[in-house]
């Protein structure tokens, strides 16, 4: 498990250089572990090459010294290559990697015509936005070669916040992580600049304390003597809109529970495979059975919605808690002893955050104070969801298809996390599977789908983890 965790944790700036430093004092020279990653990352270039010319825009930090090995790897390989350099190395690293490299450096890229470009100005310790120059030489090459590569993080790009410190950066076809990913990998607007991403492994190993990029999970069917209880029931609370929390109800019965029952105040129209109950909430709800709730979809927001919120939290047991719920919940209605994954949107997020009074800035950091102030997990979703636990864990999702931003497909994440902790799953895990599985199931449906579609390939998505 530790060499998963060690590939799929996402590391600040600071965590890296310690990690770098742990290689360093258990005997490697510095030198050697930048020959190690930039060789590894020049294999990615020469790939994606392909026999076509190589230009490596070089920097004055360890992030240029990459780019003067892997110019030196690729002209061994037998690629032309020009190397472009605004400004000499200052590290020691990097002198050594100009040594190696040996040949000529341009320090302007007026006459460069190469074919890929290979952007090693700054990377994970750039600490202000590009100078003017900086900036333009960046566009430029980039706009005159058929394809541009980022090495580690691309340039003029915050790696801990994925700030976009510059107007006009490019936008790049791939960029290779070294030893490990940054936030910058992983959230937005950075993302988003970056193309295919690669990890090229060095060694790093896995930080307790690091937070992690949601991987598949690994689920198990169930066993031969499970059945519908054992597997666990979720109840679904839903509200005057019941088409939202019939969708999650789908969602949920494709998701792990064994029982899924929803409980409205009138039928809707569902297939039969759906267990319906109309008794009143309080009714519904007092069922010593029942492993976890799910309420907020269609509830809408009126004083018989904080009754029925209220009744679900005196269940005690585990709670999901969506859409019209986070608006309705205050914080001296949280038992501390209750499990609650809270699942919000932007908006929802920011109303949960003026409740708790919690100021910060950046959606990362407003999630894990959040968490630990409201004492739930919280899964902000969005295109670069962010799942923080109370204790302090944080986990971003990976890229999920853009076809997702349709109305529903909230309720069907809601639907699934409810469905993996009436399972057995805690919030943090049972929202990381949530997150997955939905991913996957979009991908499974291909563009253009409804959320019912969604909902209904959720099974085929589980699928895959077993
Ligand atoms: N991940 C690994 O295990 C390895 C990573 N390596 C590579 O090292 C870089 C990080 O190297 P570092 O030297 O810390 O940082 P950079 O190369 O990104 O640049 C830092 C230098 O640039 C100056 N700076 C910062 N911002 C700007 C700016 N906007 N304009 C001009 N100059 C800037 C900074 O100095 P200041 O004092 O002026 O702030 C530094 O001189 C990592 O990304 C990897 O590519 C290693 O190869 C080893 C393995
Ligand atoms: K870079």
């Amino acid at each position: 498990m530790a060499s998963d965790n060690a590939l799929s944790q996402i590391l600040t700036t600071q965590q890296m250089r310690d990690a770098e430093q742990r290689i360093f004092d258990a005997g490697m020279p510095e030198f050697d572990l930048m020959q190690l990653a930039s060789g590894r990352a020049a294999e990615w270039v020469r790939r994606i090459a392909a026999g076509r010319s190589v230009t490596v825009l070089c920097g004055p930090g360890n992030n240029g010294g990459d780019g003067y090995v892997i110019a030196h790897c690729l002209q061994k390989a037998g690629l032309e290559v020009t190397i472009v350099a605004p400004e000499a190395p200052k590290t020691p690293s990097a002198k050594q990697a100009l040594a190696l490299w040996g040949d000529d450096v341009l320090t302007s890229g007026g006459s460069v015509q190469g074919e890929v470009f290979v952007d090693c100005l700054f990377g994970s310790g750039l600490t202000r936005k590009l100078s003017g120059e900086h900036s333009l030489l960046l566009r430029d090459l980039a706009e005159r070669h058929q394809m541009a590569i980022a090495l580690d993080v691309p340039s003029g790009i915050a790696s801990d916040s994925g700030a976009v410190l510059n107007e006009r950066l490019p936008r790049f076809d791939v960029t290779l992580a070294l030893g490990a990913w940054k936030f910058a990998h992983c959230l937005l607007p950075a993302r988003d600049k970056m193309g295919t991403q690669r990890l090229v492994p060095i060694g790093v190993s896995a930080l307790e304390e690091a937070a992690v990029r949601v991987t598949k999970p690994k689920l198990a069917p169930p066993a031969f003597a499970d059945h519908k209880y054992s597997r666990g029931l979720a109840a679904i609370v839903g509200g005057d809109m019941p088409g939202a929390s019939v969708l999650a109800a789908q969602a949920a019965m494709r998701a792990g529970a064994g029982y899924v029952k929803l409980a409205v105040h009138e039928a809707p129209n569902a297939g039969p495979e759906l267990v319906v109950d109309t008794s009143h909430v309080r009714v519904a709800l007092d069922d010593k059975r029942i492993n976890a709730v799910l309420i907020g979809p269609g509830l809408a927001r009126h004083e018989g919605s904080i009754k029925a919120l209220e009744t679900a939290l005196k269940c005690k047991g585990a709670l999901v808690l969506d859409a019209d719920a986070l608006h309705l919940v205050e914080p001296h209605m949280l038992d501390p002893q209750m499990s609650v994954l809270a699942t919000p949107h932007d908006g929802e997020l920011d109303a949960l955050c003026r409740k708790f009074a919690i100021v910060a800035d950046g959606r990362m950091a407003r999630a894990k104070a959040l968490a630990a102030m409201s004492g739930m997990v919280i899964c902000a979703k969005g295109p670069d969801t962010i799942i923080a636990s109370p204790q302090g864990e944080v986990a971003i999702a990976p890229p999920a298809p853009s076809w997702l931003s349709i109305a529903g497909t909230g309720d069907v994440l809601a639907g699934i996390a409810v469905s993996r902790m009436a399972n057995g799953s805690d919030p943090f895990t049972a929202a990381c599977e949530a997150v997955w599985l939905h991913g996957e199931a979009a991908r499974i449906c291909g563009p253009a789908f409804t959320s019912l579609e969604l909902a209904q390939s959720v099974g085929r998505a589980l699928a895959r983890c077993l």
